[in-house]
């Protein structure tokens, strides 16, 4: 099939090039002339695992173009999808200009060249309920005809970052909201690759299918908040948020994955799609309670650690040294948007405190927002040169099992503050840090650790 992706952003790449992968012809569009210079150039603009080899794959074979005119993509294309940005404006609703402004220029372009023939354009964007109503009327306020001329379909979009192309290539569901037989059937052709092992395609109207996508995103944060609040009580009456995180995950009511307290939820979706969702609750008239408690659990979550840091030095942070592990909002990618991390280092910087920080990634996005704020260093261990604490943000990888001797002989003292839980606290008391984590128990760091604990590179979270 012949598809126009417009928006170049993380959603349309990975969808272009993933179509692209099953043989379809994809052209992608977008306005921002660097990127697309930067694609025909054959580099990637986002750091995401996994996709360049099937962007390299199919920009050789010839299914993958970029370009940043919309004209010239529209012609040739039999479905057009719109990846377009949403931001929250001001009152938390999402910002529908993008989305309905290339819907415009599409319906002005289509209405000019009605030889073209029949178009569906569907709506991968996060979109509130309503929006795929409001774009058929665009087009049918240039006097096209749904059904002949054009269709508008909604179909939601739930990778997730960092593993965006597993995702998209094995989607656990694939959701397309259209009334019309004629779009429900070509999409379905379209998607029929994806879903070989049984997973279903659901079909249904277009208001329930933009509904799924908030209440996915909005089920999932609160579950995400849930735990964060068990976490909190955990640490005052003395349990391990660990312990029970398996306890509860057991039972398959619940299920195990998106259990893990932290530092909040951040990135581009949760935040936004969670205000977007309460916004639109109360639009008709209804208080969706517990998305407020999300919101306001998730924003204290977020300055947790700071508030942490803060009291262990006893307010006095004005030109001490700390280093911070790990900037992006999630391990696996170099996305910055809404991330935990900003929030803590902002909290830290108004505090006067000297930051160092190093994330594998998300340094030159990091550096955009920060710029000469605060310090980059060029390795894990070159940002603990003198520092009097750590701050541990994101759960790379390679943040799981460092070399301890080698962060305390750089350290200026062996203190610890860890928002994802990646080591065992009884065993880095044991090494001597202090060390403090969300939900579990602190130990007091011995004062004569054993050097052979410290000269394993394991902090036997598991074993010990
Ligand atoms: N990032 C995710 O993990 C994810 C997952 C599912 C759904 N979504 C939703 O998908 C949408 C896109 O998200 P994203 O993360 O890919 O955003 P993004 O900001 O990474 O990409 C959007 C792209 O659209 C381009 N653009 C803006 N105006 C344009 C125009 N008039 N014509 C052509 N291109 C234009 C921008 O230059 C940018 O490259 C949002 O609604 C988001 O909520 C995102
Ligand atoms: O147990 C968990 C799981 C996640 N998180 C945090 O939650 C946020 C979101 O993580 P994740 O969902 O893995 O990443 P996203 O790429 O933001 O993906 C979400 O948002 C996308 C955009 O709408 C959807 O498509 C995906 O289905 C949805 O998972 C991050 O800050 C994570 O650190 C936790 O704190 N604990």
């Amino acid at each position: 099939m012949k598809l126009a992706i417009v928006g170049t952003g993380y959603v349309g790449l990975v969808t272009g090039t993933c179509f692209a992968e099953m043989g379809n012809e994809v052209v992608c569009v977008d306005i921002d002339a660097q990127k697309i210079d930067k694609l025909n150039r054959g580099e990637l603009p986002i750091f995401e695992p996994g996709l360049e080899i099937y962007y390299e794959r199919n920009r050789r074979e010839g299914r993958l173009h970029f370009t940043t005119s919309l004209e010239e993509a529209l012609p040739e294309s039999e479905v057009i999808f719109l990846a377009l940005p949403t931001p929250p404006g001001e009152d938390g609703s999402a910002d529908l200009s993008y989305v309905l402004g290339v819907a415009d220029q599409i319906a002005q372009w289509m209405a000019a060249h009605p030889e073209t023939g029949y178009k569906i354009i569907v709506n991968k964007s996060t979109v509130p309920v309503g929006t795929a109503d409001r774009v058929r009327e665009i087009f049918e306020s240039y006097g096209l005809t749904p059904g002949e001329q054009f269709d508008v379909v909604s179909n939601p979009e739930f990778l997730r970052e960092g593993v965006a192309v597993d995702d998209f290539m094995k989607p656990e569901r694939v959701i397309i909201g259209t009334r019309s037989p004629r779009a429900a059937e070509i999409m379905t052709q379209l998607y029929e690759p994806f879903v070989r092992q049984g997973n279903p395609i659901l079909v249904m109207d277009e208001r329930s299918s933009e509904m799924t996508k908030y209440a996915a995103n909005a089920f999932l944060a609160t579950k995400i908040t849930f735990m964060n609040e068990i976490a909190n009580v955990c640490e005052r009456v003395g349990a391990n948020v660990d312990e029970v995180r398996r306890g509860i995950g057991l039972d398959s009511r619940i299920g195990k994955q998106f259990l893990y307290a932290g530092i909040g939820f951040g990135g581009s979706c949760f935040p936004k799609d969670v205000k977007a969702l309460a916004r639109t609750a109360e639009e008709h008239g209804y208080a969706f309670q517990i998305l407020k408690a999300v919101l306001d659990v998730n924003e204290r979550q977020r300055r947790l650690l700071a508030e942490r840091v803060y009291e262990r030095f006893d307010g006095q942070l004005e030109g001490r040294r700390l280093a911070i592990w790990g900037l992006a909002f999630k391990a696996n990618t170099d996305d910055v948007r809404e991330a935990p991390s900003h929030v803590i280092i902002r909290k830290l910087l108004e505090h006067g405190a000297d930051i160092v920080v190093f994330d594998p990634e998300a340094m030159e996005n990091t550096r955009a927002v920060f710029g000469d704020a605060i310090r980059y260093a060029r390795s894990m261990y070159e940002a603990l040169e003198g520092a009097e604490a750590l701050v541990i943000c994101t759960e790379w990888n390679e943040f799981r099992r460092p070399d301890f001797q080698r962060m305390r002989d750089r350290m200026a003292r062996p203190l610890i503050f860890d928002g994802r839980n990646l080591y065992h606290p009884k065993r880095m008391a044991a090494m001597g840090f202090e060390y403090y984590s969300i939900g579990r128990p602190h130990y007091p760091p011995h004062t004569n650790p054993d050097p052979a604990l410290l000269a394993s590179t394991t902090d036997g979270k598991t074993s010990a």
